[in-house]
């Protein structure tokens, strides 16, 4: 009998797909040459929406800009850990402007911006996971970067590097399924780093590359529902076995960007 999971009501926040193209390639997932639909996009990503408050969490919006069309990815733009927001410095030119507006939502609704010095890309590689925050490092957000939310948050920070560049951020190859556990997908980490989630999490629930290939890490969890890629299927019968409930959430459309659930969703932890 799989143990009876609860769920803790999340305060989100997101932005709409209304400017999303891919113009540029900064991942491997990325081909400006490949059509995207922005109006089978939109419908995603508000199915989304509506599976969030469907089950009981909060959702704010920001307002998306022309020209920012990775705008969409709003985990990318900080890590919120009791109220206190690390902001991001992105790597590739593209996406640098971002910061600006994110910034400005944050300082509406009443929270300070600490702004890093090194290349950060917010909850993309700095995952909160209970007593620790999980950092990723070896693609985009720098092993600095870490060092400075250490600083910042007074949380240890477990750095972990990323070797595959198709899962170029954490939050692609390992998520939060509640305070005491993760999944992921163990050829992502280098060895000496697949060592350490051994340690931390001898009960993970291990992910395929196919699994994996079809984002099915980029999930959230708010501690029974996971909201998952439905391409994921056998990682949905191991959370299944494990008594979490998944909530399939097509988002095909952003796979072409190189995102997925968790990349349109920036969680506030207050
Ligand atoms: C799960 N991931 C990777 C995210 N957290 N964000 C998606 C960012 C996609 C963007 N084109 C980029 O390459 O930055």
């Amino acid at each position: 009998m799989p143990e009876s999971r609860v769920a803790r009501p999340r305060r989100f926040l997101v932005c709409e797909p209304r400017f999303f193209a891919v113009r540029y390639a900064i991942n491997p997932w990325m081909r400006p040459e490949q059509p995207v639909d922005v109006s089978l996009a939109r419908r995603q990503w508000l199915s989304l929406v509506d599976a969030y408050r469907r089950h009981g969490h909060t959702v704010e919006t920001v307002e998306p800009l022309p020209g920012l069309p990775d705008m969409v990815f709003a985990a990318n733009a900080a890590v919120v850990v009791d109220g206190r927001v690390f902001g991001s410095r992105f790597h590739a030119p593209e996406r640098r402007p971002e910061s600006v507006p994110y910034v400005a939502w944050f300082k509406a609704h009443g929270f300070d911006v600490q702004h890093p010095e090194s290349v950060c890309e917010g909850e993309g590689d700095l995952v909160p996971a209970g007593r620790w925050i999980l950092a990723g490092t070896g693609f985009r957000t720098t092993p600095e970067a870490h060092r400075e939310a250490q600083e910042f948050f007074g949380v240890p920070v477990i750095g972990l590097t990323l070797v595959d560049p198709y899962f170029y951020h954490l939050d692609t190859a390992l998520f939060v399924l509640d305070e005491e556990n993760v999944a992921y997908y163990p050829e992502a980490f280098s060895p000496g780093s697949r060592e350490v989630l051994e340690r931390l999490y001898p009960d993970a629930v291990l992910a395929t590359r196919e699994d994996a290939r079809a984002f099915g890490l980029n999930s959230v969890s708010d501690g029974r529902h996971v909201f998952i890629s439905p391409g994921a299927t056998e990682l949905a019968d191991r959370l299944a076995d494990r008594g979490y409930v998944p909530v399939p959430v097509d988002l095909s459309e952003f796979r072409k960007a190189g995102g997925g659930i968790k990349c349109c969703t920036q969680e506030i932890r207050s």
